[in-house]
């Protein structure tokens, strides 16, 4: 443990830039260290730091030597999990997909409709490849229709429109999903735009942040990965009401719609980003901090308040020569240091992310539900 611990929160550098970190990549390169410090250690590498605001810190005595772990009362289907700290995100998804699965044959069954979804990679990325090809193994375990079409890096933006616009019109399909991130010869608002408002499964059209924003309002749909953020506080039994809620990252597919969806929860919410001046002042007042910078073991076990609930989405690959791959994945949070302060922690691989799936496929049966006025 204490060594896994020693190589996972220590120097590291980035291979490539995934969902969260391509989003928000200046964002990344501004706001952190290159490294940790290897775990407990208290002072930082001098080459390592960065801007004053950000250096890493002494751990305070609390996080030093934690107090004993706040226990989180579980979701009742869950209380059979045996580490109430680890929020399993992957359990709580086959949760979801098992529930989903019932009501797509329920519907079949009820009305003969099944509902689909399309996706519309560009180019040959090999992480949106792997994505793609999850979402669809994902729509097959639950029973909804997947459409898929692949077109190379140097298509013409006319022609992922067209496609766009042959599934706007295509009946079967209630979902259309643009895999990001684009060619960057395309223009991603754009393209986005094509995307009719009923079928936009990922909640990227204005009109519905829009809605997110605004009291009273209810959104089409919800964006994937911050509606899988909130969807695992609630089935891990954390109350959100009243409590103060740090979300760190301001993109707009995970940062600003996960702020906007804890406030819509009546928490307290602050969004603190690359040019927050001593973030880790604010992180430490936080009940429920989400972490969506795509910045590898950025926050330290002395960023967290004991007993506080820590959602990290970055999923983040970093060199590892032990792995078959070449590659790890890690997260935003040094998550052996926020095991040890946390109440409750999301792992990397294995949390938030199989929560994307989940609610991608929970918009689209939505979207056919709506769609069919099936209740
Ligand atoms: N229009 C659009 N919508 C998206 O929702 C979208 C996108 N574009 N572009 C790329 C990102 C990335 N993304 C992930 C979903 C699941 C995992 C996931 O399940 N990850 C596994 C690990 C997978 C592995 O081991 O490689 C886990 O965290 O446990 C990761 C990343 C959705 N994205």
């Amino acid at each position: 443990m204490a060594s896994a611990a020693a190589s996972s929160c220590s120097s590291i550098s980035m291979m490539f830039l995934t969902h969260s970190s391509a989003a928000t990549s200046s964002t990344a390169h501004r706001l952190l260290p290159p490294g940790c410090l290897r775990r407990r250690r208290l002072h930082c590498h001098p080459l390592q730091m960065g801007p004053a605001s950000l250096r890493c810190l002494t751990f305070p005595s609390s996080a030093a030597a934690p107090s004993p772990p706040h226990v989180v009362v579980p979701h009742a289907s869950l209380s059979t999990e045996v580490n109430t700290k680890v929020i399993d995100g992957k359990a709580v998804a086959k949760q979801i997909r098992d529930e989903i699965t019932a009501e797509v044959s329920r519907m079949k069954e009820a009305i003969g409709v099944i509902p689909g979804l399309a996706v519309i990679l560009v180019g040959d990325r090999k992480d949106s490849a792997t994505y793609v090809r999850n979402k669809k193994k994902a729509c097959e375990s639950v029973g909804i229709n997947s459409l898929e079409v692949h077109l190379p890096a140097d298509s013409t933006e006319e022609e992922v429109l067209k496609h766009i616009s042959g599934y706007n019109d295509d009946p079967s399909v209630h979902g259309i999903l643009v895999q990001l991130p684009l060619p960057s010869h395309m223009n991603e608002q754009h393209v986005l735009n094509a995307v009719r408002i009923e079928k936009d499964v990922d909640g990227f059209n204005p009109l519905n942040i829009g809605r997110l924003a605004m009291r009273g309002r209810e959104p089409l749909f919800v964006p994937c990965t911050p509606k899988g953020c909130i969807e695992l506080l609630h089935r891990h039994g954390v109350s959100i009401k009243g409590k103060r809620a740090v979300v760190i990252g301001r993109s707009n597919i995970v940062g600003m719609p996960a702020a906007l969806l804890l406030q819509r929860e009546d928490a307290t919410v602050t969004v603190i980003h690359s040019r927050t001046s001593n973030p880790e002042e604010i992180t430490r007042l936080a009940d429920i901090i989400i972490s969506a910078v795509g910045q590898p073991n950025m926050v330290r076990g002395s960023w967290i308040k004991p007993g506080a609930v820590i959602i990290d989405v970055g999923i983040n690959p970093v060199e590892d020569t032990n792995s078959p791959r070449g590659y790890r994945l890690v997260g935003d949070v040094c998550y052996e240091e926020a095991i040890e302060v946390a109440s409750a922690v999301t792992p990397v691989p294995g949390g938030v992310g199989p929560m994307t799936i989940a609610m991608l496929l929970q918009n689209t049966l939505i979207s056919a539900k709506r769609m069919h006025n099936f209740e």
